[in-house]
């Protein structure tokens, strides 16, 4: 497998405090990679920063030929607003925007696409419910949804299975698993150590700084995830990025990458 997204030194701070400081490595194309690590390790921002939402505030990524279509990204169900007015039919049909005409138009093979979707997340019938009226794992499945008729080759999942049931777990773990079948890059933050070990051939363990990355069962030592934990309660919030002067004098910020 060649590698499809570098990261070289990557540093990405909030106004100069690194949430992610001097990490380095590769996700291989067709990958299934899990992103661990203690509460504030910088899982998030990792995320945010391969998408290209967050600007490296130092180092750089090497995203290869990829675009920023080529990225299905899922945020936090606490970074999403569900009172927006919208139904679930529109919500998925968000995911085809890139195949939207002039207009904005889908076509009928889209509109097909998205019932088709919503059939695989068990969801048929649903297509005139408001977001706001559905269940966390029925609303999780509809974004999901969304993420099938993207048809991206690069997924990225911010904690996809947090509080919701155990059988939409299970339905939408096998999702991400065909996703990967299918030679799909995909890479999921994850906070249940068991889910990673039993589904997640590489993982990418974290706190600020790489702890390990690689396979799962080497990375995910007793004793790395010690160091995992002391290395986060020994994070100085208030540290400034190590960062060559010219680099800070930019600002050393996370910045919004301009739209392509
Ligand atoms: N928008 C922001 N502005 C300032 N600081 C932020 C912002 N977002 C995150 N941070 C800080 O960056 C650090 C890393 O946060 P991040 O959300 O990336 O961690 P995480 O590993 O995803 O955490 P969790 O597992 O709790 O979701 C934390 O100290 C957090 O407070």
């Amino acid at each position: 497998m060649s590698d499809l997204i570098r990261l070289d030194n990557l540093t990405v701070t909030y106004e100069r405090h690194p949430a992610v400081h001097h990490i380095s490595g590769a996700f291989r194309t067709g990958s299934l990679t899990a992103i661990a690590g203690p509460n504030g390790a910088g899982k998030s921002t990792l995320l945010k920063a391969i998408v290209g939402e967050l600007r490296p505030a130092g180092g750089s990524i090497d995203r290869g030929a990829l675009t920023r279509n080529d990225f299905g990204y899922l945020p936090q169900a606490a970074d999403i607003n569900r009172r927006f007015p919208i139904s679930v039919a529109d919500t998925i049909m968000l995911g085809a925007w890139k195949n939207a005409g002039a207009f904005g138009r889908f076509s009928r093979q889209d509109a097909e696409r998205a019932r088709d979707a919503l059939s695989v997340v068990g969801l048929s019938g649903f297509e005139n419910r408001h977001i706001g009226s559905l269940s966390a794992g029925q609303f999780q499945r509809v974004l999901f949804a969304r993420l099938l008729l993207q048809d991206a080759r690069v997924i990225l999942l911010d904690e996809p299975f947090t509080a919701i049931d155990q059988r939409t777990t299970r339905d939408l773990l096998d999702l991400v698993l065909r996703w990967n079948n299918e030679g799909r890059t995909v890479i999921a933050v994850l906070h249940d150590f068991d889910q990673v070990r039993a589904h997640f051939p590489e993982t990418m363990l974290i706190a600020r700084e790489l702890v390990g990355w690689g396979d799962t069962q080497d990375v995910m030592s007793p004793a790395n995830l010690i160091r995992a934990r002391a290395m986060a309660e020994r994070w100085d919030e208030e540290a400034e990025a190590c960062l060559p002067d010219d680099e800070l004098a930019e600002g050393g910020l996370a910045k919004r990458e301009p739209a392509e």
